[in-house]
This record gives C-alpha cells, structure tokens and sequence, in this order.
C-alpha cells in the first residue's frame, strides 16, 4: 500500500469539498490508502500551529497533497502556520522526495488564487518534494463551455475551486471543479505509486483532432 494524505484547511467548506473530490479520486486508484487531515484553527497558539499526531501521519506519507482557501491573494494565516512547522521535518529532509500537489478555492474567478498554488508549489520545492501539477486541458474557454467543464479555470500548477460567496460548499465549487480536483488525486496516487515502485502508471493521451 502506498499513502497519500490530503492536508488541507477550511473554514466555511468549499475547500474540504476539494479534500474531499481529491481523497475520492486518490482512493479509486487500487493499492493506495488515503488518510484525510484537517488543519484547525484551535491547534494553532500564540501564532504557531502544532499538532503531534498529524506530523506522524505525514511523515509516514508518501505523498501529500496540500489545500486551503486563498485569503488575500495568499494561503490562509492558519494553513500558513501549518507549513512553517514544517521546518521542523525540514531539519531532518523528512519529506524529501515525498510526492507533492496542492489545491486552493476563493470567490473571486481569479481572485489571485495563483499566488497560492505558486507558495505551495515553492513550499514543496523546499521540502525537497517532488510536485505533480494538473494534467487536463483547460474547460470553459470557448462559447459552449461551462463551470461543469473539467479545469473550468485553466490551471497546472494546482487544482483551483471557485466558490460564490453566497452559495454553501453543497453548491461551490462546482462539478468541474470537484472532477479536477478528483483527477488531480487519482494522478497523484498513480504517480506515487510509479515512485514508489508499487505499479504501473499508464499516461493519457488525446487523439489527434
Ligand atoms: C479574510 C478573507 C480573505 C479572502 N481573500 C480572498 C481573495 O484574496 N480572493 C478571493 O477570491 N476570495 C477571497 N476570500 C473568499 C474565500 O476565499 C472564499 O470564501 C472561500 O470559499 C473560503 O473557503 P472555505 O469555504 O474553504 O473556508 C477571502 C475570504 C476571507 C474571509
């Protein structure tokens, strides 16, 4: 069995439907077990975030996959100081040559949610991880396309939801959204078992048009 753990964090839960599409399609590849961590809030004090047991969970991962909301144009505070515990694994490069990707989920259409895939992308690469971006051409840039297109936004770094401000997480982000982020999962997991030596992993390819 391989390991991927989704660690991401959510306040109103647009951003768990995304852990949770990316846990779904992690899981649907045979072989892997898929651990699902919720970064909280109240395990972050006096401005620093630690939280024992999910520390163990990762360090057993083979790969993790990284979310949160964009707030202002960046990864939110509490997942922020989620990652700088992290220098603590770092000291040791325990999550070197780990499988990493990552998703994130704001209002806005753009509302500068690249910054936050560029920050956890550049998180990785310190970690001496080994990033896994999107792999599906983009949806919804042409007159018949929808939000229910799969990578409705056009994004590789990372998957990206985009949830209207005033619709709970049971209608945002939308289908498109949550198939790119189950895509996104059942790539990593494919991939991490390829690097781990645990099975094949078979590239899609699109016919010529
Ligand atoms: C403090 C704060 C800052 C925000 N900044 C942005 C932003 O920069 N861009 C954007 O599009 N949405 C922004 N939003 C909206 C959130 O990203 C959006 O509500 C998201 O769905 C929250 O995710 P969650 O439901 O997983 O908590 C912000 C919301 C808050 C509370």
């Amino acid at each position: 069995m391989t390991i991927v753990s989704v660690v991401y964090q959510s306040s109103r839960g647009h951003t768990r439907a995304l852990a949770d599409a990316v846990a779904r399609g992690a899981a649907s590849v045979a072989g892997t077990e898929v651990r699902l961590v919720e970064i909280r809030g109240e395990q972050v004090l006096n401005g620093r975030w630690n939280h024992e047991e999910t520390m163990a969970q990762l360090a057993q991962s083979d790969a993790i996959v990284f979310g949160c909301p964009t707030y202002m144009g960046s990864v939110s505070a509490i997942y922020k100081a989620f990652l700088e515990k992290a220098f603590d694994p770092w000291l040791q490069q325990q999550w070197k040559d780990k499988i990493a990707a990552g998703f994130t989920n704001s209002a806005s259409q753009s509302g500068d949610k690249l910054s936050s895939l560029i920050q956890l992308s550049i998180f990785a690469a310190q970690m001496g991880m080994i990033w896994v971006g999107v792999g599906d051409p983009p949806g919804n840039n042409w007159s018949g396309g929808t939000a229910n297109d799969v990578n409705r936004l056009g994004t590789w770094l990372g998957a990206m939801g985009q949830s209207n401000g005033d619709q709970g997480p049971e209608l945002a982000p939308s289908q498109g959204d949550r198939i790119t982020a189950e895509r996104l999962g059942a790539r990593v997991a494919g991939i991490t078992q390829r690097w781990m030596g645990a099975g094949a992993y078979k590239t899609e390819r699109l016919k010529a048009r």
